[in-house]
């Protein structure tokens, strides 16, 4: 199966330019306000429009109210939308139903979020570090029997790892910010790069 390749934290047209440019299959924009790669609707709806008809504009959320979610990835024209932190299944139902989701869980909600969302094709588990943004891997080798298929995989990951990553756990997608940059979110060209690459030939 081709692993799908996620490249977070793009706060300007450039920097979408560029990671679509290198292959990335999706591009994440994250409106949460606590994140120092902060993005406005207007700049990702821009962005969007000058990456093609095939890249995945992906919009990040963390402990938003429904309604903001909503408004917001609308403004923005994505055409998806991450959910970080704890959230009632409603809460992510209601957005799966305009949105596909990619619901985003630390290692120890792996179980209940499983069960929750096995048999939703709407919602795709994605498994990421305790701080997201924060650019510390998981313990693969503790996953290893747990790790649902189908779901995707972040934490720490850049052009480095990935492939070890993917070995250890065969994800569905894969998903990156800190190890891509130059500075908080300002890309590094060749490592957007690499990281694409990497991830492709493994
Ligand atoms: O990256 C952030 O600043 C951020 C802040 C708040 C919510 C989500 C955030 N990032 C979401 C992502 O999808 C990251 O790519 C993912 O957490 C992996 O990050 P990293 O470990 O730095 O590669």
């Amino acid at each position: 199966m081709t692993v799908r390749v996620k490249v977070c934290g793009t706060t300007s047209v450039h920097d979408a330019v560029l990671s679509a440019q290198a292959g990335a299959d999706a591009l994440g924009f994250i409106f949460a306000p606590v994140s120092k790669r902060l993005v406005t609707p207007q700049v990702a709806r821009e962005a969007g429009l000058n990456v093609g008809p095939v890249v995945a504009r992906v919009g990040v959320f963390l402990g938003q109210g429904l309604d903001e979610v909503l408004r917001t990835a609308e403004a923005a024209r994505v055409s998806a939308v991450q959910l970080h932190g704890p959230l009632p299944g409603l809460y992510v139902r209601q957005v799966a139903a305009y949105y596909p989701v990619l619901r985003v869980v630390r290692p120890a909600d792996l179980a209940a979020e499983a069960g929750m969302w096995r048999d939703e094709p709407g919602v795709t588990l994605m498994l990421d570090a305790p701080e997201p943004g924060g650019g510390v891997p998981l313990d693969w080798a503790a996953l290893r029997d747990v790790f649902p298929r189908g779901a995707w995989l972040a934490g720490g990951l850049g052009p480095a790892n990935v492939a070890a990553a993917m070995q250890a756990l065969s994800p569905a997608g894969v998903d990156a910010v800190s190890r891509l940059e130059a500075s908080p979110g300002v890309k590094d060209p060749a490592l957007v790069r690499e990281f694409v690459r990497a991830a492709r030939s493994s």
